[in-house]
């Protein structure tokens, strides 16, 4: 296990946060099972939170019952019962996505832009896969990794097999079924502001499409400042053009509220509102999910949730391993953006809002919209950034952030930080709210603590 020491940084190499809420996809663990298929629409049918199946076990047993109340009609008690209902089966998300596996003849190509790199190496082919062996996916389908890495289509198999497993319950002919999915996955090397790349893989997707309906997902995971060229890209020269088109865009989503702004009103210029999906995973976690079901269902909750009980709460995010080939994206962002600013603040929003009329996605986005703004200002005293050293243990050298030859030399971005956070309003008032996020420290884990 690495275990490296820190050095703290100038606070000028801090960054303050700004609340921005810009995330409303929500994958259930990466597993996007309601994303695909043809005709589908990425809005569930419930248009919140879907991957709850544990949570209703914690509510039968490990987290305390109260004595029946008195149960009336109300919103409350509506919206309970919304959360408990969430429990979806894969049927239900074949039904959601209203295809039919078998009859269905239109296509779906999914490319995966930034192939070569860690998410989608860690993340997303094992998430399409689990979605194929559920039979989630339609009957045809192709997915495309694109990025400039050289790599035949054998080499991406290879690179892609290496990540596979059947974590579902039914294990059955999974080492068949990986090989039958492989053999759906290509590569195309190109250029990420190259029409003339795209344009290729475009000529390439329609061969496997053959004339179809084709719908086309584009993936990008890829870092953020060269998502617009990648954009422009697609949309000029590889969207379907008898079918919907449609793009992933992950965190961070710009480096400030401008860049933010910017970024935007370029991807409004090439795509409508309706075919940009953003994206924060950790929305899909169980911890995240169970969150929800845990506050609103249970109507113990509810008069401890606040100041006069909670003393402070801690969100912190660990890993035991540094950036490991990851600087090209990394160091231009640092884990005030890649952590902090996404994945633990829509946590803290969560946590904090006030109940949502109902589970409209609307309706929960506007309840963080309102915490985020009752945010104070983040000052600078109240942040610590630091960047792990090297460090030998056992016998083993862990290399220091700045010995990833990704990462240009003398670099003074953050890989840990920690921030207090306040909410100025009345249920908040006065009870910090902490958040620690680092890389390269004594364990991988992701908690909240009250
Ligand atoms: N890694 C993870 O677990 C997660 C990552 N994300 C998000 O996914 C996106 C990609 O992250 P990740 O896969 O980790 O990053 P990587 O550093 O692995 O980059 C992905 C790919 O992008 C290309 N690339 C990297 N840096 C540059 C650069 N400076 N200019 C042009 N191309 C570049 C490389 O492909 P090539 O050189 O072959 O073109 C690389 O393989 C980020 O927005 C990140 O926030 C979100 C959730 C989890
Ligand atoms: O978004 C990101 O998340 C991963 C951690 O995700 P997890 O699901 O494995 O906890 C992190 O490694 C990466 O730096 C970041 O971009």
């Amino acid at each position: 296990m690495a275990t490296h020491s820190y050095s703290i940084l100038p606070s000028s190499s801090s960054s303050s946060i700004h609340g921005q809420n810009h995330q409303r996809l929500n994958f259930s663990s990466y597993i996007a099972k309601r994303v695909l298929p043809a005709k589908v629409s990425f809005h569930s049918r419930r248009n919140y939170h879907l991957n709850v199946v544990l949570m209703q076990d914690v509510i039968a047993g490990a987290v305390a019952t109260p004595a029946t109340p008195v149960e009336n009609e109300t919103p409350f008690k509506k919206l309970r019962d919304g959360f408990l209902s969430s429990v979806p089966s894969t049927q239900e998300f074949k039904e959601a996505a209203s295809f039919d596996v078998s009859k269905d003849e239109s296509t779906v190509s999914i490319t995966v832009v930034g192939a070569s790199g860690d998410l989608a190496k860690k993340k997303i082919f094992p998430a399409l896969f689990a979605l194929y062996y559920e039979g989630c996916l339609p009957k045809h389908f192709t997915i495309f990794g694109y990025a400039r890495s050289k790599m035949t289509d054998a080499e991406l198999r290879n690179m892609v097999s290496k990540t596979l497993a059947c974590r579902i319950d039914k294990r059955e002919n999974c080492g068949e079924k990986i090989d039958q999915f492989l053999k759906r996955c290509f590569y195309h090397s190109g250029q990420y502001d190259s029409q003339e790349n795209f344009a290729e893989l475009d000529k390439k997707l329609k061969e496997h499409e053959g004339g179809r309906v084709s719908n086309r997902l584009f993936y990008l995971s890829i870092p953020p400042n060269i998502f617009i060229d990648a954009v422009k890209c697609t949309s000029s020269s590889a969207s379907s053009g008898i079918g919907w088109t449609r793009v992933i865009v992950e965190k961070p989503f710009g480096r400030d509220s401008d860049s933010s702004a910017a970024l935007t009103k370029a991807l409004k210029q090439y795509l409508e509102e309706d075919q940009i999906f953003r994206i924060d995973h950790y929305l899909g976690k169980e911890l995240v999910e169970n969150l929800s079901v845990l506050r609103f269902s249970n109507l113990i909750f509810e008069p401890l949730w606040s100041r006069q009980y909670i003393r402070n709460v801690q969100l912190i995010f660990s890993e035991d391993f540094g950036t490991e080939g990851r600087g090209g994206y990394f160091d231009n962002y640092g884990i005030l953006r890649d952590i902090m600013q996404n994945h633990l603040l829509q946590i803290l929003a969560l946590f904090a809002m006030e109940t949502p009329v109902s589970l409209d996605a609307e309706d929960i986005r506007n309840e963080k919209v309102k915490v985020l703004r009752s945010m104070r200002p983040l000052q600078l005293e109240d942040v610590v950034v630091g960047q792990y050293k090297s460090h030998t243990k056992g016998g083993v050298t862990y290399p220091a952030y700045i010995d990833d030859n990704t990462v240009p030399k003398g670099s003074l971005t953050p890989t840990f930080a920690a921030a207090a956070l306040f909410i100025d309003n009345a249920r908040w008032d006065g009870v910090p709210f902490l958040m620690k996020a680092g890389k390269a420290l004594h364990k991988k884990r992701c908690a909240l603590l009250h």
